[in-house]
Order: C-alpha cells, then structure tokens, then sequence
C-alpha cells in the first residue's frame, strides 16, 4: 500500500491498434470511418510504482510539467484535473487517482447513476451504399445489426442523411426511411436512435420524420445545423406527434455556451460533448448545470471503444445520463469484456480507476507522427 498522494515519476505516450468488427463506412457528412484508428495513450507510473493510463486526443501536453509533481498538485478528486494545461491527460489522470485511492473512477465522480449502463450500437453508416460499385443494399446493414446484436448490443444507432452527399436529395431521403423501417421491422423490441450528422435542413427532416412516424424514434441526433429557432420547432413538431423522442445536439464543434440556453429553454434533451475532447473534468462542472435545468448528457464516444468505458464511468458516476454511445470493436492487449455490453448494458465493477489493465508491453507501439 503505498502513500495516497504519490510523486509521477514518468509519463510515456505510447500508441495502441483498434479494430472495429467490419470497415464502417460513410455518413452524411464524411467518407468511411476505416476499420479500426490508431489510439494514443499516456502511462503515468508513480514513484512508488503505481500506473494509470488512458486515451488521450489531439497533440500531447507538456510532460515535463507533470513529471515530478504530486497527485495532488494535478487532480482534484471532487473536481477533476486543476490546470487546464493537464487536461489532456484527463482520463490518465482520473485512472492513477482511482488507482491510488483503490476505488473505481464511478465511484469517485460521485456514483449519481447505476452501475448497469444502458449503451447503444453507434455503428450502423451507410454501408448500403458500399462497394461503389456493387452498393450492398438494406440488408447488409440488417446483418451489421445481427453481428452487433451477437456482440451484446439491443439498441441501434441508424446513421441518416444520404442525401447530403452521397445521393440525390430525394433517393436519400426515400432510403433514410427504407432502413429506418427495415430495422424497426427487424427489431421491434429496440430503442432506435436517428443520426443525420447535420445532413438534413428543418424541413427535410420533418418530410423524414412523418414518414417514419410509427417507428417511434427514441432519438434523433444532429438533424441540421444548430439553430436555436428550427430547434424549437422541431421539438414543437416533436411535442405534438412523437413527445417521447428525444433531440440530441452538441457532438460537432459545440458552442457549449451558444447551447445551453437552447437545451435549458428545453429545444434540445440531451447534450453530447466529447467524453475525450470536452473531457471528464469539463463534464463534471457542467452535468450539475445540466441536470437541474432537465437536460441530459450522453458524451460522444465514436471512434474508440475505450471512450464508451470512460462514457460508461461518467454515466455512474454522475449521472444523468440515460444511455451511451456504444463503439464495437477490440483494443490490442485489452479484455473484449471490458468493452462489450451484456443484454445492452455495460456493466461497471468495483475495479479502480477505469477498471482497464495497462496492456502488455508488446501492445503499446512508439507513436509515429
Ligand atoms: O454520433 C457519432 O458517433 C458521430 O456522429 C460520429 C461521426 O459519425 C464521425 O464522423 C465523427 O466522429 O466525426
């Protein structure tokens, strides 16, 4: 049992292979999504010989300015990270705390929710559009939902907006609905979840929406470009026709401050800033904000399995959160069950800090730039 504000000894950036089940193609605004990114990780070990690690995004910080220092100089356990400097080793950071403290990094951000996350599948694209050439049709995105729902997911997260850029405004449209009703025929027992990545204008979406009318939408996500005024008639439109459909914003270069306003004169339900980008700690001051004017969260986790741990832990932690964004696929070195969810819930143990073993050194490869 070492002391429980320890001295950082190192900080070593290292880099570890994702890889999603299947090549995951176009959304409405962007190409395929490849088949698994390179992910970047920071390793903190204390002096005393303790690691934390996680995901970090973007350029590093500066290491010298963490190593050396107390725990305590550089985390809170009641607030997060202190200097905005050190943010970027946010998940690192919050996992050596966990670690030091022997308690799960749910537990530390306060245990407002339940241990039993509600995630959903976030990897259905346009994948009917692939091969160019040889376009797969409907079905092959049936089988991806299949695939994942043998991967433990029962909630699907249906990319729309082929008309943005891929196809005729109106064929895209016309097939946003085909797969829309397609899995609703397939799964009638799932909460279904609608992404137009912005790919849609008021009225486009609202064509879309009495079309799929009967589905009974559990979100729609990112319709068109944020605008507070379409925002509040969609969820007028929404109040008189489908109440129960939540709208989801905030994901694609958010103005957090431009939104809350929106979300808090009850336009937009649930707030979806990067688990890693915005950050744990960021989420931490505002989810109590958040909460009180009736709004939830859901913190964006595409692209890396790991962030819908780190989403999972947010949602115990401070809850408010009804359910995850979920990023099949496996982490070179890490324990598929850790990522996959049971029945459609991820479950959280008592482990500290992210409950996620450091992978074996032969896993963690030199950063290339
Ligand atoms: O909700 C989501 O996961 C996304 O919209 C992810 C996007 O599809 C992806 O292009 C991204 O992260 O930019």
């Amino acid at each position: 049992m070492g002391t429980s504000d320890p001295r950082i000894r190192s900080v070593r950036l290292a880099q570890l292979d994702t890889r999603y089940p299947r090549t995951v193609g176009r959304n409405a605004r962007l190409g395929s999504h490849g088949s698994g990114p390179d992910s970047h990780v920071a390793v903190l070990v204390t002096e005393d010989g303790r690691t934390g690690w996680g995901l970090f995004e973007g350029p590093p910080g500066d290491v010298a300015r963490v190593e050396g220092r107390l725990l305590s100089e550089l985390i809170d356990a009641g607030t997060g990270v202190l200097d905005d400097a050190d943010r970027w080793l946010d998940i690192a950071l919050h996992d050596l705390l966990g670690v030091v403290l022997d308690a799960p990094v749910h537990a530390l951000l306060g245990g407002r929710g339940s241990v039993d996350v509600p995630v959903y599948d976030g990897a259905i694209y346009f994948d009917d559009l692939d091969p160019q050439d040889a376009p797969r049709g409907i079905e092959v995105l049936l089988e991806e939902c299949r695939a994942d729902a043998g991967l433990g997911h029962r909630d699907f997260k249906l990319k729309i907006g082929r008309g943005n850029r891929w196809l005729p405004r109106d064929e895209g449209d016309v097939r946003d609905i085909e797969v829309t009703r397609a899995v609703r025929d397939a799964f009638p027992d799932a909460r279904i979840l609608v992404d137009a990545n912005d790919g849609y204008d008021l009225d486009g979406f609202v064509t879309y929406l009495e079309a799929v009318a009967d589905v009974g939408l559990f979100w729609v996500e990112e319709p068109f470009l944020d605008d507070a005024d379409d925002l509040a008639a969609l969820r007028a439109w929404l109040d008189a026709k489908s109440p129960e459909t939540r709208i989801a914003e905030g994901e694609t270069s958010p103005d957090v401050g431009a939104l809350l306003p929106v979300a808090a004169a009850g336009s937009i339900d649930v707030l979806l800033m990067d688990v890693l980008s915005y950050g744990l700690t960021a989420w931490r001051r505002l989810m109590p904000d958040l909460a009180a004017a009736g709004v939830h969260g859901s913190p964006h986790a595409w692209g890396r399995p790991l962030k819908t741990r780190y989403a999972a832990h947010l949602a115990a932690g401070l809850g408010n959160v009804e359910i995850v964004e979920g990023v099949p696929g496996d982490v070179a070195g890490v324990d598929p069950r850790l990522l996959r969810p049971v029945d459609g819930v991820l479950h959280l143990d008592g482990s500290p800090g992210f409950g996620v073993p450091l992978p074996d050194e032969a896993h963690l490869r030199k950063i290339v730039r």
